[in-house]
């Protein structure tokens, strides 16, 4: 099997999309004088996908969240001509030649996310071709199901967020994340109104539902230590994010403080950015997202570090890239999952543009034995809610 033509496209929702609200989710940006939606960058309205067309007929579908018209750029001129005449089979060799071929800058960030759309979409052709699902071909079928938790409850009124939080255990999910609305800046006050939000939804799910909290890089050290003894009373399964994805001997204090375990990586790259995260003792749970760490075959070389650590790998993001991995290593003991809602962060795009996710029941999703790849198509009844650029 050759492949023939790489097509990268994206698609940029044009549809309705919810009004954002102050003190949404602290950010990175928060820390910054900046006044207004500070959120604003890291709303994903756009996505790029990948099809990789073989001279059998095959067509392989990745993807990637981050920069889409960048990522596309990537793609184009500089990936596409790496893999275009080679053996699909060839993975590692061809993940190599990108990864090498761009390493100047591309080893982290935009460059490592575009690799990572290229990657998934061969192991969808793989999997096609030997007609078997991609958690099949890593190491098949851990779990019998696949226990996810409910990934939302932005920052909003108290009352809300309990309704938001109550439909979530009417729905059966035994975990749930929540986002902190406020950070340094908004000094005592903002403590107070964190530590509120978390007492409410505590006090609707009870004590034995797992509560994760998310900061998405919206505090900074000094904070977060202030804030960890805080929030021990509330026996959080993670704090995620706390600061910046650059500050790893900050992760490493926090995780040591505390009994809190603390969570990161959907910001890191590469095994080998995880293997410093995992030296280093940085964090207690890995959470990369494959369309981001460098793909499939990067994701299960992080799976391999993370199981000798004893370090639980939950990926970012409830989606079939990332289902594939988690069924496939017991490094692994679940999933997120973002419910399907009006598009608001971006997460959710993921369901107008593709279909085949699976949806969950009573907190648990399952991947079918006998659906060849990753078991995704391009979901054409929401296309004309999309701008879409070839
Ligand atoms: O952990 C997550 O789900 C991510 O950090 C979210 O996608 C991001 O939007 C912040 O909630
Ligand atoms: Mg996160």
């Amino acid at each position: 099997m050759k492949i023939t033509k790489v097509r990268a496209r994206v698609f940029e929702w044009k549809g309705h999309t919810v009004t954002p609200t102050p003190h949404f989710c602290s950010n990175a940006m928060d820390e910054l004088w900046d006044k207004g939606d500070s959120m604003g960058t890291f709303r994903f309205h756009g996505w790029t996908t990948v099809e990789i067309e073989t001279d059998t007929g095959l067509v392989g579908l990745g993807n990637v969240a981050l920069a889409p018209r960048i990522a596309k750029a990537i793609i184009d001129q500089y990936l596409a001509p790496l893999v275009i005449g080679q053996d699909p089979f060839d993975y590692e060799y061809l993940w190599q030649r990108m990864y090498r071929a761009t390493h100047a800058w591309g080893r982290k960030g935009i460059g490592m996310a575009a690799i990572s759309g290229v990657d998934i979409a061969i192991w969808d052709l793989m999997g096609k071709a030997v007609n078997q699902p991609v958690f099949k071909l890593l190491g098949g079928r851990t779990k019998e199901k696949i226990p996810c938790y409910a990934s939302k409850l932005y920052r909003t009124d108290l009352k809300s967020m309990q309704q938001e939080a109550q439909s979530y255990l009417d729905q059966g999910f035994k975990a749930m994340k929540m986002r902190f609305g406020y950070g340094p800046k908004d000094g005592p006050d903002g403590m107070r109104e964190n530590l509120r939000s978390v007492a409410a939804v505590r006090e609707v799910i009870g004590e034995d539902i797992d509560l994760m909290l998310e900061c998405y890089m919206g505090w900074n050290l000094e904070y977060a230590k202030r804030m960890l003894p805080r929030l021990e009373r509330f026996q959080p399964r993670w704090l995620e994010e706390p600061v910046i994805a650059d500050d790893i001997d900050g992760y490493a204090e926090l995780n040591q403080l505390t009994s809190i375990p603390i969570s990161g990586g959907e910001h890191e790259f590469t095994h080998y950015g995880f293997r410093q995260l995992l030296e280093k003792r940085a964090v207690s749970v890995i959470q990369y997202d494959t369309n981001r760490v460098g793909g499939i075959t990067a994701a299960r070389k992080i799976n391999a570090i993370a199981e000798s650590f004893s370090v639980p790998v939950i990926p970012h993001a409830g989606q079939m890239h990332n289902y594939h991995l988690t069924m496939s290593t017991l490094a692994s003991p679940m999933s997120e999952f973002f419910p399907v809602h009006d598009v608001e962060i971006g997460n959710e795009l993921f369901y107008y543009l593709f279909e085949g996710d699976p949806e969950p029941v009573n907190g648990f999703l399952d991947l079918d034995d006998d659906t060849p790849g990753l078991g995704l198509s391009l979901n054409e009844r929401y296309f004309d809610q999309f701008t879409i650029i070839e």
